[in-house]
């Protein structure tokens, strides 16, 4: 598994944008996760992705180098700060203003707000207690086609299988968004085990009855 985590090459604006997320303790994506963001967003072309939890940039600089270069990169976050601090990663990293939509908010009051199938991809990096909203709210602003993509699933699922343990708000959060994204007949789902755990799911066409 070193291996897997190492594979994927940090630059500096990365290694800068991780370094202040670490010290900011906004826990930015690995790398690994990061590489996996910017080939999932490269394989479907995403002109459009929104992004829960902006942390300190990270995330926001693999997803915008895998989007294609007329795309917006649209992110959310409850500090303010860190967002600022977002803003300076994205620009060091050489991405245009305009690329990104910085929304100072919680997620769950956010996303509401966006139109319906006008995006490509969701992913989300906050608040696992309530990811099975957050899946709700993503198909609902996902094309067909689109993906929405959990950080932090690997954990959830780890923990899924302990025979006595009584799992916190999180971890059930993360186990219970495992669960509907297999349920559906109407996604495709994948568990990617690379640095915190991805689950992601493309939402397909509606099944023919
Ligand atoms: C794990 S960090 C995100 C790291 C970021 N994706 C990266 O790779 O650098 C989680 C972020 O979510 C934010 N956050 C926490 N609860 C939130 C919520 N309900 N809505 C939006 N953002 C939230 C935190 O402020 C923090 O910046």
């Amino acid at each position: 598994m070193a291996h897997v985590e190492q594979y994927a090459q940090e630059d500096d604006p990365l290694t800068s944008a991780r370094e202040t997320g670490r010290r900011a303790e906004s826990s930015p994506i690995s790398a690994a996760g990061g590489a996996a963001l910017r080939f999932l967003a490269a394989a479907i072309g995403a002109r459009s992705v929104v992004e829960v939890g902006t942390g300190c940039g990270t995330s926001g600089i693999w997803l915008l180098r895998g989007m294609r270069p007329d795309s917006v990169l649209t992110s959310v976050d409850i500090e303010p700060e860190y967002q600022e601090l977002a803003r300076a990663a994205y620009r060091r990293a050489g991405f245009a203003a305009n690329r990104v939509r910085l929304i100072h908010g919680r997620g769950l009051d956010v996303l509401p707000r966006l139109t319906d199938a006008a995006y490509d991809m969701v992913f989300v990096d906050a608040e696992p207690a309530a990811y099975p909203t957050y899946l709700d709210e993503a198909l609902r602003l996902l094309r067909v086609g689109g993906i929405v993509v959990f950080n932090n699933a690997l954990e959830g699922a780890e923990r899924a299988d302990g025979p006595l343990s009584v799992p916190d708000p999180g971890t059930a959060g993360a186990r219970e968004a495992g669960r509907l994204v297999r349920a559906d007949t109407a996604l495709i789902p994948l568990l990617l085990p690379v640095g915190e755990g991805l689950l992601a799911a493309i939402r397909d066409h509606s099944p023919e009855s």
